[in-house]
């Protein structure tokens, strides 16, 4: 089998490491991956800071190219990459796709953003004197993405990091290498200079640990756990750099009594089980008011017995498998401490075999949870969900807010009113009326509060704001 090997100073280098395993058919090896040595990273270190100078400085249309050439060759291979992220995470093939095709339309939008690149000019308040207000790129970024979007996520960081004109070396999670790598890849054959961008896969506690422990970089973008974000945050805080975390969320749905029900159903299903329930904005909690809840259990209920869980590239697969059994032991795990808090059992709960061995759950409804227990407190990360019932609105939105986290807060209503009130009131980054918690643009800002978010806001053109530094010129006339 073909190793895929690390690039550090535009050469393609390592022996093989990792096995990157299919959890849909754990008999399948879907790749071999280098793994990196504290030397490597250290190498990696030293190349992009000896690129960054140039690359800084260079043209707008060379970025521009380079970054459209990208997006086009990830849209034209859709078909392929999604089959591969499919395999590597267990998403099922249309999600795949469709995160395949996001990360090419990220290319494409921060290749537009290279060409609309500004400044401001304005008058001092002394005389005689002009300002210029520029965005000059921070240096070179450590990038360290987890698995769970293995292709967008480290789109929407590499995209923006190159537009401004910063270096990179970039650590994709263990268990899912294969589309970093070819996103790598592909950047790679569109023209980046030597020492742009730096592939450093490997584990987090060697591979992360050593560009964590590095002086040099000037700013790490990281998505992954509260434990790891923290690592993250001191380190940068000691070596004085910027940092950005998205990490984890427990992020409410609330149902209230005039919400359409088929409306609410869907948006409850998508929220907490699409993707196995594997995404930082899935809804863990679903807070229902007195007068629509049994409808809506029942309704749910009904759903969820249509809901296949198989393969991830078989047709009519709607749930994939965990991504491993150390999440899969996790979400088992909740699910005890769910029926030992006293919350009921509604639907699934348990482990399903299928034609190919694999991480298979069934997606888990639990019933007359309160916001107390750990279910509903703690970051699950898998097809599990609670319904807690409330009295009325007030009640609802109390709960809602009522934890550590704040990256995205849903509402199915269909009072102008109330989903006005809630827009303005629901402390999350994001708030959808009538719509999943998960699935977002790829052209508007994407963050969080509290807990689940630290540091300026990743995508569309707010992206600037983390991968850029602001100088004040002034100049006598
Ligand atoms: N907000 C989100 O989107 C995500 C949230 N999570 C939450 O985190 C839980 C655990 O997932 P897990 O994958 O272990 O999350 P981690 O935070 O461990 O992984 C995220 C990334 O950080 C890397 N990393 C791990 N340790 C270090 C370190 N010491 N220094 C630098 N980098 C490091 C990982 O490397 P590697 O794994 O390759 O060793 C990976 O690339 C999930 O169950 C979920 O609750 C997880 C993923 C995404
Ligand atoms: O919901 C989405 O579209 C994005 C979710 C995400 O970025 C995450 O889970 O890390």
């Amino acid at each position: 089998m073909t190793i895929h090997q690390n690039l550090i100073a535009g050469e393609w280098t390592g022996t093989a490491g990792t096995e990157n395993i299919n959890p849909s058919d754990t008999n399948e090896v879907v790749g071999l991956y280098a793994s990196a040595t504290t030397q490597d990273v250290a190498d990696a270190i030293a190349a992009a800071k000896a690129a960054f100078p140039a690359w800084s400085r260079s043209g707008i249309l060379e970025r521009h190219t380079i970054l459209k050439k990208t997006g086009e060759e990830i849209l034209a291979r859709k078909e392929e990459l999604g089959a591969l992220l499919a395999r590597e995470e267990g998403k099922t093939l249309p999600e795949a796709i469709g995160e395949t095709i996001r990360a090419a339309q990220i290319f494409e939008f921060f290749s537009g953003e290279a060409l609309r690149l500004a400044g401001e000019i304005l008058p001092s308040v002394r005389p005689n004197i002009g300002v210029e207000i520029t965005r000059e790129p921070l240096g070179v970024i450590g990038i360290i993405t987890p698995w769970n979007f293995p292709i967008a996520i480290p789109a929407w960081k590499i995209a923006p990091a190159l537009c401004y004109g910063n270096t990179i070396v970039f650590k994709p999670a263990d268990l899912v290498p294969g589309c970093s790598w070819a996103i790598v890849d592909i950047l790679h054959r569109a023209g980046l200079p030597k020492g742009v961008m730096n592939l450093v896969m490997g584990k987090g506690s060697v591979v992360g640990q050593a560009m964590l422990d590095s002086p040099v970089l000037s700013g790490i973008t990281f998505t992954g756990s509260v434990g790891t974000g923290k690592r993250v945050a001191l380190s940068s805080v000691e070596h004085g750099r910027k940092y950005q975390l998205e990490m984890g969320g427990k992020n409410p749905m609330v149902v209230l009594d005039d919400a359409d029900l088929t409306v609410a159903v869907e948006a409850a299903a998508n929220s907490a089980f699409f993707s196995t329930g594997q995404r930082c904005t899935a809804s863990s909690r679903l807070i229902v008011t007195e007068g629509i809840h049994d409808k809506f259990v029942a309704a749910l209920t009904e759903k969820l017995k249509t809901l296949n869980v198989d393969n991830a590239l078989k047709s009519g697969t709607h749930i994939g498998p965990v991504v491993d059994a150390k999440q899969l032991k996790t979400d088992t795990d909740y699910i005890e401490i769910g029926r030992q808090e006293g919350a009921r059992l509604a639907f699934g709960g348990e482990l399903v075999s299928r034609e190919t061995p694999g991480f298979y759950l069934q997606p888990t409804l639990f019933t007359e949870a309160t916001n107390q227990m750990r279910i509903s407190r703690e970051e699950i990360f898998g097809p599990v969900a609670s319904v807690i019932r409330v009295k009325d609105y007030d009640e609802a939105l109390a709960v809602a807010n009522d934890t550590p986290f704040g990256l995205s807060s849903g509402i199915a209503t269909t009072s102008l009113k109330h989903a006005t009130h809630f827009k303005r009131n629901a402390e999350a980054g994001m708030v959808m009326v009538n719509l999943p918690t998960a699935g977002v643009d790829f052209h508007v800002p994407f963050g969080g509060r509290k807990g689940s978010s630290f540091g300026p806001r990743e995508q569309g053109k707010y992206a600037a704001e983390f991968f850029t530094t602001v100088k004040t010129a002034y100049t006598l006339a």
